[in-house]
């Protein structure tokens, strides 16, 4: 297997066991963090911690953290970015001109911002030279950074506008615990990857007022058709949304209790403050701000998507729980599947019935 320099941005939950991976499958990793005693922790071959974002975990041994953010970006080959979506823009811009044309960067970030309305893929369109686009890949899919350092078995998808990229991270970060499949629907996994957030903060809501099992494959199930009707809208292809990015992820985030954002959700269904929810995590769950930008997105592009407005409601404009998910239950009745899609497709069935020659 080839090894390279791996770089990464970083240094919370995701890039730190990104970290242990790509140390474990033999790559020369250097970690980004803007903490000085994270870093020292890190480097220091008695403590080998990261005590802030991933306490109680052994980092390997050849793993080097550095505080410098352009020794990173230099030492890469392969780059990933582990931000928050919110602070992807100011971390692009403080390294763009130091990227050199061999490097490829990978972006792990899920979420949409509020003021833009931007996916990761779109943030890094706009913030990077117009030659660096090719060189950009996206990570996503059903992958809590817990289980992955812990070598739990993961399959996540890797997307990417060219081909010859996509199937070189594919290779370079595959192991026998880790297995990437490959798309070209950079706008379908992204949008997935952060749309899910805002649904597993919805589960977990239904699972804090302690609706039950039905309630929550009822949100699922619902909340995916709101996310195939948003994505495809905004240029998603709609199997994406049945990928590991798209059902893999919400299955994942809204059952999982090592989920941040289901996690906001059940204590906001149990009747805490938002304010003080956030005050005592030291994780960012994206679903939070995310779920603002999926609402006005919806509007934008006029998608029924009242899950997503019910979620957007009670976290942003404090509904109450109860109430709002009563108001979504006594929605006007209406069919299961667009009676006009299901009607085209019975005729064409029908149709091919009538022309079989036997
Ligand atoms: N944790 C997971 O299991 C997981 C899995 C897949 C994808 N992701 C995604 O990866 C991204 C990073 O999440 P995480 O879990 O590693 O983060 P985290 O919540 O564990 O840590 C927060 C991170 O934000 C950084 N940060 C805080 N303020 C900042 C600022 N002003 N400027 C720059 N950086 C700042 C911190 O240094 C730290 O790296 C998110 O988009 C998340 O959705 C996370
Ligand atoms: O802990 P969450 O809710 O941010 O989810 C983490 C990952 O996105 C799971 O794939």
């Amino acid at each position: 297997m080839e090894r390279v320099r791996v770089g990464t941005i970083g240094g919370g939950a995701f890039g730190t066991s990104l970290c242990v991976h790509c140390s474990r499958a033999g790559h020369e990793t250097l970690i980004y963090t803007r903490d000085e005693g994270v870093t020292a922790d890190i480097n220091n071959p008695q403590v080998k911690e990261n005590k802030v974002y991933f306490k109680g975990f052994r980092l390997p041994g050849s793993l080097r953290a550095s505080t410098n953010l352009l020794d990173v970006v230099a030492h890469a080959d392969l780059l990933l970015l582990c931000v928050p979506t919110p602070y992807v823009a100011a971390t692009l811009e403080k390294i763009r001109d130091h990227l050199q044309p061999h490097q490829v960067l990978v972006s792990c970030s899920k979420g949409i911002l509020n003021e833009t309305l931007e996916t990761v893929d779109k943030i890094l369109e706009r913030v990077l030279p117009v030659s660096l686009h090719r060189r950009i890949a996206f990570l996503s899919g059903p992958s809590f950074a817990a289980e992955v350092a812990r070598e739990k078995p993961t399959c996540v998808t890797i997307a990417a506008r060219d081909l010859a990229v996509c199937k070189r991270v594919q290779m370079l970060l595959s192991t026998g615990r880790f297995r990437c499949y490959r798309t070209a629907d950079v706008t379908g996994v992204e949008l997935a990857g952060a749309l899910k957030n805002v649904l597993a903060i919805g589960c977990g809501m239904v699972d804090g007022l302690d609706f039950g099992g039905n309630g929550r494959a009822a949100l699922i199930t619902r909340g995916h058709s709101e996310i195939v009707r948003l994505a495809v809208a905004l240029g998603a292809h709609p199997l994406t949304l049945s990928g590991l990015a798209g059902i893999g992820d919400i299955v994942l985030t809204c059952t999982g209790d090592l989920s941040r954002n289901r996690t906001v959700g059940l204590r906001l269904g149990k009747g805490e403050a938002l304010e003080d929810i956030i005050a005592s995590m030291k994780a960012v769950a994206e679903g939070v701000l995310t779920s603002r930008s999926a609402h006005l997105l919806a509007q934008k592009v006029k998608i029924s998507t009242p899950i997503i407005d019910a979620v957007y409601r009670i976290v942003h404009e404090r509904a109450d729980p109860l109430a709002t998910l009563d108001q979504l239950m006594s929605m006007d009745l209406m069919p299961e599947v667009d009676e006009a899609v299901l009607a085209a497709s019975t005729a064409t069935h029908l149709l091919t019935e009538s022309h079989d020659p036997a």
